[in-house]
């Protein structure tokens, strides 16, 4: 009890002298804040200046990286890359400097480019690094990974393990018929067009391969096979096909592009977030397609096995389902509706746009080079005798290879990886971040650096595939020594990361562009504009490959009454 009153005494004591110190000192305190405010401004200042040029300058000359070469502002800013990436041609740039500066670059002070066959090999497949954490920036929400942009090596597994099932060899292969069929729709509304070019009045010059007439009868290529890898990813992944070949319109590519661009500018512009407003569309889209799926198995016992129905069956409606309260980032096995949203739109981008690219550029590359395109046609009918007793009048005489024949063709498959060399997908490079010290290419490598192994180059170095690196040479591939393409040759990735839908690309781009060039004759419009962009995926910018087009048997009887 003396205690307590002691120790009450001792508070009152205590707490009347505290409150008189302050209320003594607060009419000094008041009055000298006032006096220091400069000076405590100036020196919060001058901590932050001299924080900000030890910056600079450790950058520029302490950091084992200040050794590389690169752009002088890149070795302590990284807002060059910033600036480039709006113009979707960042990947022209790195391509320049590596050209300028050698196989090692800086583009920021801790972000380096490599282009030598050791380094890429090291960075995507013995070292098995992380991605970087920038990759969340294409994320529907920061905190929320998904298979393509997950950095957590747990999550990732577990992510990928669930998926897998939907991507086996075996699997893929049941799926053909669905491929067959939106390629079927594909060529069927290109030889629609091709009657209309039958009667329209413009002239092709088939010997050159130039269509020089404005006339309705041009098809906007690119689009249509856009709609069509659209339409197999829809097909075969979510159940349904959108039947965009069919109606030859629909909003959901550029929806896409738009929603993918405007990811990366609030990724590289945090501050203007509020600028880029999120057009709802992809999400009411997607929202309709798992509702039409929970609708459909309602009605049955046995609900089809697909990617969608794989996310359907991780669904826990326990997890959040808003991208604003925290989540466990560990459980890859498991999904939100949000995730599944999320991870429905990630497969309608890389499911759709990368092939859709691959398989332009491939037919842009055979028109801008005859011969190769001849001596496809002639593996196409050696192999299917029936391609040359064809007449065009018969509806049902399209031509539709089954992919068990496609699978030795030498030329054929020469052409796509040919493709794939000149124009990966990942034309930025691929990046991944070290997680400790390292040594690449003989440099030490810091500790969270982004390190990015620069495909484009290394696909066209000339030391490894010759001086006509930059040609369209199928031929090459013939008879490649398989180190450079198991070391040098990277479009799909490689290592934990490789690209999921490897054997479906294959396949679809195997029907696709034998069903393509084995039925049409296509005709190169003057003026194309050519140009790549790259946001996430590639694109032409102009959305746009006008051909004029004719069925192949009467594009060869005009060439015989020409003659
Ligand atoms: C020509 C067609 C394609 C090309 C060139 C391509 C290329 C790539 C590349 C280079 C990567 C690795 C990226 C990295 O390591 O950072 C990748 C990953 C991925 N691709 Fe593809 N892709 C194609 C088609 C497809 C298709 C058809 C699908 C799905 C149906 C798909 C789904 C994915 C997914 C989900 C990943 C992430 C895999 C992971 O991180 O484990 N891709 N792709």
């Amino acid at each position: 009890m003396d205690r307590m009153v002691l120790n009450y005494r001792y508070f009152a004591f205590s707490h009347r002298s505290l409150s008189s110190f302050f209320s003594f000192e607060s009419s000094i305190y008041d009055v000298s804040i006032f006096n220091f405010l400069p000076a405590l401004f100036v020196i919060i200042l001058t901590i932050f200046a001299t924080k900000f040029f030890y910056n600079i300058i450790y950058n520029m000359y302490i950091s084992p990286l200040s050794k590389i070469p690169g752009p002088r502002f890149s070795s302590f800013t990284e807002i060059l890359v910033s600036l480039k990436r709006p113009q979707g041609r960042v990947f022209e740039w790195f391509y320049s400097l590596h050209l300028k500066y050698g196989s090692v670059v800086r583009v920021g002070p801790k972000f380096i480019l490599f282009d030598d066959l050791e380094a890429v090999k090291f960075i995507l497949k013995d070292s098995d690094m992380p991605k970087t954490p920038s990759v969340a920036g294409i994320r529907a929400h920061y905190s929320l990974p998904t298979l393509f942009s997950a950095t957590d090596k747990t999550f990732h597994r577990q992510r990928k393990r669930i998926l897998s099932p939907a991507f086996s060899i075996k699997y893929v292969a049941s799926l053909e018929p669905l491929v067959q069929s939106c390629v079927k729709s594909l060529i069927n509304k290109i030889d629609s067009h091709s009657k209309l070019s039958r009667k329209s009045s413009h002239s092709i010059n088939s010997t050159s391969n130039q269509f020089n007439d404005d006339s309705t009868s041009s098809i906007n290529l690119y689009q249509l096979i856009q709609f069509c890898t659209l339409d197999i990813i829809g097909e075969t992944a979510f159940g349904n096909s959108f039947n965009m070949v069919e109606n030859e319109s629909h909003p959901l590519p550029m929806k896409i592009f738009e929603e993918m661009k405007r990811r990366v500018m609030c990724h590289t512009f945090p501050y203007l977030k509020m600028f880029f407003k999120k057009d709802p569309w992809c999400d009411e889209f997607i929202s309709k397609i798992v509702k039409n799926r929970l609708k459909q198995n309602s009605h049955t016992t046995k609900p089809r096995i697909d990617i969608l129905q794989i996310l359907l069956n991780n669904y826990d409606p326990l997890k959040q389902s808003s991208p604003t309260a925290p989540v466990n980032i560990t459980d890859g096995r498991t999904m939100s509706d949000f995730e599944i949203q999320d991870q429905i739109m990630e497969f309608l981008v890389a499911g759709s746009d990368s092939s859709a690219f691959t398989i332009i550029m491939a037919i842009i590359m055979l028109l801008y080079h005859p011969e190769k395109l001849r001596n496809l046609r002639l593996e196409l009918e050696s192999t299917f005798p029936e391609l040359q007793n064809r007449s065009c009048e018969q509806d049902d005489d399209l031509f539709l290879p089954p992919h068990e024949s496609l699978k030795s063709l030498k030329y054929l498959n020469a052409i796509i990886d040919e493709t794939l060399r000149l124009f990966p997908a990942a034309l930025g490079g691929i990046m991944r971040q070290t997680t400790e010290d390292t040594i690449i290419s003989n440099h030490l490598i810091p500790k969270d650096t982004i390190v990015s192994a620069s495909l484009w180059k290394l696909h066209r170095s000339k030391q490894i595939w010759g001086q006509d690196v930059d040609e369209f040479v199928p031929e090459r591939w013939f008879d490649l020594d398989p180190k450079i393409r198991s070391d040098a040759y990277y479009p799909f990735g490689n290592g934990s990361r490789l690209c999921i839908g490897i054997n479906f690309a294959i396949m679809e781009m195997r029907i696709m562009l034998s069903a393509l060039i084995g039925n049409f004759e296509f005709f190169v419009k003057d003026g194309m504009d050519l140009q790549i962009v790259q946001f996430i995926t590639p694109s032409l910018r102009s959305k746009k490959f006008d051909v004029g087009v004719t069925r192949l048997r009467e594009s060869k009887n005009n060439d015989v009454n020409n003659a």
